[in-house]
């Protein structure tokens, strides 16, 4: 595995030949590392993105046998939708990681009933600041576009997004590019992550990694890589 440092971003290049190789690989590390901090703290604090990217990478860790009722899985997140819209990745994680022995973990959505996006995202904040922080293992996935999370280029609030001193724990997107109003984890408290993963897939999301990562046009990815408090293992396959 190459290990790359870019000024400030610094991260590990872990390849694989094929999607089935990365999302079992990257089970074994992510369930590695809740085994440890359950060992360490008693329990451990997951937080995974949605989309299309993360199925077989679910299935993979769902059927690792951790304790995981002491696992608190959370997303970094949410497209402002219900649990049953083919939009949400609340959806997507019941249905593909929260099965076989992950079944048992419990999970803390971020979409709920509220007048407004700002009205959830406050109540969320205030909902997961009960939660075992901080973040064991943090699983981000990125857009061609750069972004991840939720942080898209042309977010309304980017700066406060990407702020990593910021005191939020949710906060409220709205970008013309994100398809809906989304909710997402701030950026300050994704990098304070024990283990913070990057899992992209293909060639078009390996040319816009390695042009984030080369572009002066500071891209909400390089953000994350240059506030993160340790290196980012980024998980890749064609
Ligand atoms: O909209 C989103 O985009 C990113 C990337 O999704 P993918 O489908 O290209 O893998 C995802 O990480 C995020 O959770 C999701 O809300």
């Amino acid at each position: 595995m190459a290990r790359e440092q870019l000024n400030s971003a610094a991260y590990s290049w872990h390849a694989f030949a094929e999607r089935q190789d990365l999302a079992a690989a990257l089970a074994g590390h992510v369930a590695g590392r809740l085994t440890n901090a359950i060992a360490e703290r008693g329990t451990a604090l997951l937080a995974v993105s949605g989309g299309t990217t993360p199925a077989k990478f679910f299935a993979s860790l769902s059927s690792i046998p951790i304790a995981w009722n002491k696992v608190t899985v959370t997303l970094v997140d949410e497209r402002c939708v219900p649990a049953s819209s083919p939009r949400s990745n609340a959806g997507l994680v019941a249905a593909n990681l929260l099965q076989n022995a992950a079944a048992a973990a419990r999970f803390v959505p971020l979409y709920q009933e509220a007048a407004s996006i700002e009205d959830m995202s406050e109540a969320d904040s205030r909902m997961l600041r009960s939660l075992p922080w901080p973040l064991d293992v943090v699983v981000l996935g990125m857009g061609t576009d750069g972004h991840t999370a939720s942080f898209f280029p042309d977010a309304d609030n980017l700066e406060k997004l990407l702020d990593p001193s910021s005191a939020k724990v949710v906060l409220p997107v709205h970008a013309a590019s994100a398809g809906e109003p989304r909710l997402t984890l701030s950026l300050a408290r994704i990098v304070r992550a024990g283990f913070l993963a990057l899992h992209i897939e293909g060639e078009d999301k390996r040319k816009a990694f390695e042009s984030a990562m080369a572009s002066e046009l500071r891209k909400p990815i390089r953000a994350v890589l240059d506030a993160a408090e340790r290196p980012v293992e980024v998980f890749w396959a064609p």
